[in-house]
């Protein structure tokens, strides 16, 4: 079941002289993890902001073609132009880079059940929320904390927590680890894969590290100059290093090695992760 259709997307920020997004079409299937990678500028962080209506109903401009979300519970369409975005965010979640930005409550069980009473949800189902999402995201002991006093993981895995509290069956996420040392961005990504793995949930996540992205996206969407370039499994997109080089995407390790091993003709495809390049180089046939 497709959860989310963007046809023939473009849109233009008020004032600005060029279009962000340029005619951009793409699906994404219930449960599948969506990754979204290319340089700086190229439209990553206003096609998220597209995907839970704050284009256009927030922040305006012109807005061209469709962005259709579909809840998976009840079947429900929601066209992005048409929906108010307190509702849509029960259907799809967002979580950005900055996750200090997020957060503004004086402490984390408050922020989690912020959006909570918002919504008018009754004390019970307020608590059974939150002791689910503090569970989930490894954040149980910490309820009474000081949001700024957390480290930058616990903080974006709190950010993550208030939205996943709205129960939102997708969330996209832009760069959420961008901000974070490397044991906050472990922990991060281990959460984003956990969530799409056992609990179901369909995620977007736009993520600079293209080793994650190639290991556990399901599908690869690249984007340049507000277009996407390219659309493929991480397979697919693995056989396109040198496209990506040229745009200035990162390669991980493994796959940098192989193509230039593939180039000098030692491997016959490229390698999405250090084990699998290991035990390729292992074999008589690679
Ligand atoms: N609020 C805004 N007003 C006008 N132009 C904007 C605005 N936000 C972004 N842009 C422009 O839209 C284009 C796409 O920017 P966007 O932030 O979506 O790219 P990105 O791929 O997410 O980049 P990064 O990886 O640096 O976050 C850029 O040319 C940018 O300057």
């Amino acid at each position: 079941m497709k959860v989310i259709s963007v046809e023939g997307l473009s849109f233009r920020y008020r004032r600005a002289k060029d279009y962000s997004l340029r005619d951009v079409s793409f699906e994404v299937k219930k449960g599948e993890m969506l990754g979204i990678i290319g340089p700086s500028g190229s439209g990553k962080s206003t096609l998220c902001l597209t995907l839970n209506g704050i284009i256009p109903n927030s922040i305006k401009g012109d807005f061209e073609g469709d962005v259709i979300i579909r809840d998976p519970r009840t079947g429900e369409e929601h066209s992005t132009r048409e929906t108010p975005v307190p509702h849509l965010s029960t259907v799809v979640g967002l979580v950005l880079q900055n996750p200090e930005s997020q957060l503004f409550n004086m402490t984390v069980e408050e922020e989690i059940a912020f959006g909570l009473e918002n919504l008018g949800l009754d004390r019970n189902e307020i608590l059974r929320r939150l002791r689910w999402v503090l569970e989930v995201t490894g954040l149980k002991g910490l309820e009474k904390e000081f949001p700024p006093n957390l480290s930058g993981g616990q903080q974006q895995r709190l950010a993550i927590a208030a939205v996943l509290a709205m129960e939102p069956s997708i969330i996209v996420l832009d760069e959420p680890t961008s901000q974070l040392d490397p044991v906050g961005k472990k922990e991060v990504l281990g959460l984003i894969s956990l969530l799409n793995r056992e609990h179901g949930i369909t995620v977007v996540l736009v993520e600079h590290h293209t080793d994650y992205v190639l290991r556990y996206a399901d599908r690869v969407l690249v984007m340049d100059g507000g277009r996407i370039i390219l659309e493929g499994r991480p397979e697919e997109i693995a056989e396109e290093a040198e496209t990506l080089k040229g745009l200035g995407v990162k390669l991980p390790a493994s796959l940098e090695v192989s193509h230039e091993l593939r180039k000098r003709g030692l491997l016959d495809r490229p390698a999405l992760t250090p084990e699998e390049l290991l035990s390729r180089l292992a074999r008589p046939s690679r």
